[in-house]
Order: C-alpha cells, then sequence, then structure tokens
C-alpha cells in the first residue's frame, strides 16, 4: 500500500522541458540556416493507413514547422511491395534537402522491417534504428551516430530533473527494440545496474520493489501500483495505453503503465502520461536532424 505520510513525488513535466529544449533548438536552425544557408529537413516514409501513425507522422511534421525545419512525408500503401520501400529509401538518402530519413513503426507485415532500416544512410538515420548505430549502441566503448528517440529523451528527462544514474539499479518493464531494450542500454553505459522484467518474469512486484529508477514501457494501463515502488524512487513512464472513457468527446484517454495516484504518494519523481517522455521523443528527433544537417555542413 503507498504511504500516506511520504513527501508527493516531484512531476517531471516533459511538455515544459521539451519545449525549452525546442527553442534552444529554433535558434540553432536559424544560425545553420544563416551560416550556411541550410535548412535541416526530415523525411518521413509511412506505410498504410494506421491511425495512431498517421497522427505521429503529422505531430512531427508540425514539431519540424515549430523549430523552423523542413519536412517531407513519402505515404505508401498498405500493399506496397518491399522493393518499393527500398527505391523511396534510396531516393531520399540520395537528396541533398533531406538530412534525417524516418521510417514509422511498425511496418505491415509482409515488410521486411531490418532490411528497410538497413537501408537508411546511416549519416541521415536519425532514429537511430539502423541495424549499424544500433549495434554500436549495445558495445561498450563505442557509440552510434544517433540514439533512439525515445531513451535518449528519457535520459534528457532525468538529467535535466536532476537524476543521477551511476551506481543506481535501474529496472527497465519491457524489452521492446523502441523503448526497453535501447533504454537498458543506455542507462548501463551510464554505470547503472539494470534488470529488465518481461511477459516471463516472475514475480515482477518484487524485482520493481528493488529499483532506484522505474522505466515503465510494458504497454499495460496502470500495471505498476503504488505498493511496487520503493519510496523516493524515479518514476518514469512511457507507456501510451488508450482506454475507453466515455465521458470524453473522444471516446478514450491515455494512460501511462504507471497508476498515477497511487505512484505519486510513494515515488520521488513521476513523469506525466500525457506530457512526460511523450513530447520528448519528438524534440530528440529535431535534434538528431539538426545535428546531421550539422555535421553535413562542418564535415
Ligand atoms: N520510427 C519510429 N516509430 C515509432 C517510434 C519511434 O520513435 N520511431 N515510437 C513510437 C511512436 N511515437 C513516435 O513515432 C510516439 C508515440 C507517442 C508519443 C507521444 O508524445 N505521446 C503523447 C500522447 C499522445 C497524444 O497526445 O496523442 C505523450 O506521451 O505525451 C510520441 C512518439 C512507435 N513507433
Amino acid at each position: 500500500m503507498a504511504s500516506s505520510t511520504a513527501p508527493p513525488a516531484k512531476i517531471i513535466d516533459g511538455k515544459a522541458i521539451a519545449q525549452e529544449i525546442r527553442d534552444e533548438l529554433a535558434k540553432e536552425v536559424q544560425s545553420l540556416s544563416r551560416s550556411h544557408n541550410e535548412i535541416p529537413g526530415l523525411a518521413m516514409v509511412i506505410v498504410g493507413s494506421r491511425k495512431d501513425s498517421r497522427t505521429y507522422i503529422s505531430l512531427k511534421k508540425k514539431a519540424c514547422e515549430e523549430v523552423g525545419m523542413r519536412s517531407f512525408i513519402v505515404a505508401l500503401a498498405e500493399d506496397v511491395s518491399l522493393a518499393d520501400v527500398v527505391a523511396s529509401i534510396r531516393e531520399l538518402n540520395a537528396d541533398p534537402d533531406v538530412h534525417g530519413i524516418l521510417v514509422q513503426l511498425p511496418l505491415p507485415k509482409h515488410i521486411d522491417e531490418e532490411k528497410v532500416l538497413s537501408e537508411i544512410s546511416i549519416e541521415k538515420d536519425v532514429d537511430g534504428f539502423h541495424p549499424l548505430n544500433f549495434g554500436k549502441l549495445a558495445m561498450k566503448g563505442r557509440e552510434p551516430l544517433f540514439h533512439p528517440c525515445t531513451p535518449q529523451g528519457f535520459l534528457e528527462l532525468l538529467s535535466r530533473s536532476g537524476i543521477s544514474i551511476k551506481g543506481k539499479h535501474a529496472v527497465v518493464v519491457g524489452r521492446s527494440n523502441i523503448v526497453g531494450l535501447p533504454v537498458s542500454l543506455l542507462l548501463l553505459k551510464a554505470d547503472a545496474t539494470v534488470t529488465i522484467v518481461h511477459s516471463h518474469t516472475r514475480d515482477p512486484d518484487r524485482i520493481i520493489r528493488e529499483a532506484d529508477i522505474i522505466v515503465a514501457a510494458a504497454g499495460q494501463a496502470n500495471m505498476i501500483k503504488g505498493d511496487w515502488i520503493k519510496p523516493g524512487a524515479a518514476v518514469i513512464d512511457v507507456g501510451n495505453n488508450f482506454v475507453d472513457d466515455p465521458s470524453r468527446t473522444s471516446g478514450y484517454r491515455i494512460v501511462g503503465d504507471v497508476d498515477f495516484q497511487e505512484a505519486s504518494k510513494v515515488a520521488g519523481w513521476l513523469t506525466l502520461v500525457p506530457g512526460g517522455v511523450g513530447p520528448m521523443t519528438f524534440t530528440m528527433l529535431l535534434k538528431n536532424t539538426l545535428d546531421a544537417a550539422k555535421n553535413k555542413v562542418l564535415q
């Protein structure tokens, strides 16, 4: 049961932190454009018509506009062939106005994700999912050109909230390629002791209770209860679960993997959902695209 005497958790407002960074990025975009006549451009490839993917692509486009970057959307039909997806990526690789390329995931089942991601030019792989970049992320003493955006946003949130990692026990709940696995690797590189909890882990609550830092990326609404959390722990909720809510005009609301009400009474720090790690994901994508443009002109 959550303690009623512990001070309430410090709430980490990712939206506000993301806005601070975007203001800094907008200035850098302007200065790059003035000094080198180069405007960072992000190309986004979307295959099919998943509603969530389309929403994320339009939010990414809006984020680009906000900081003065260009964006290009390549929308391909659900039944497109692998060869046509690869051809689109090769065109974007050769386009000098495109500094960053992302392929919105997940792809339809018939498209070989690894093949598609490995076609993106390393220098333009702003999502950090090219097997070479991802492989370097996993290797001690190596650094990829770009880190995946959600894990990078997560690290930035910790750092800007004054939460240290070195020597801490971090428990990551979930092992997806987009979040759980790369977050675990980044935490390990930052000298945390890392435990990954997943669907085959026995007694997850017992393990999570030992964590100084909890990263919830399981995709299960309100899974982590207040009494699973060590008092004072930093709880970073990456969950984005859509639950029915007839009281809303949309008919749904987004909740995290952590029971926010319970956690807020026991955690030391707690992120909002929505408005926590999510906005940082878009912001890190902008940062990586700017870095790709800077790498191009400064090489
Ligand atoms: N190529 C990629 N595909 C996917 C990624 C990715 O990083 N690269 N991540 C997810 C989807 N995603 C970005 O693409 C993403 C999902 C959700 C959010 C977000 O900000 N969520 C909000 C709430 C949503 C809303 O208000 O509509 C929040 O948490 O505040 C950002 C990015 C899978 N695919």
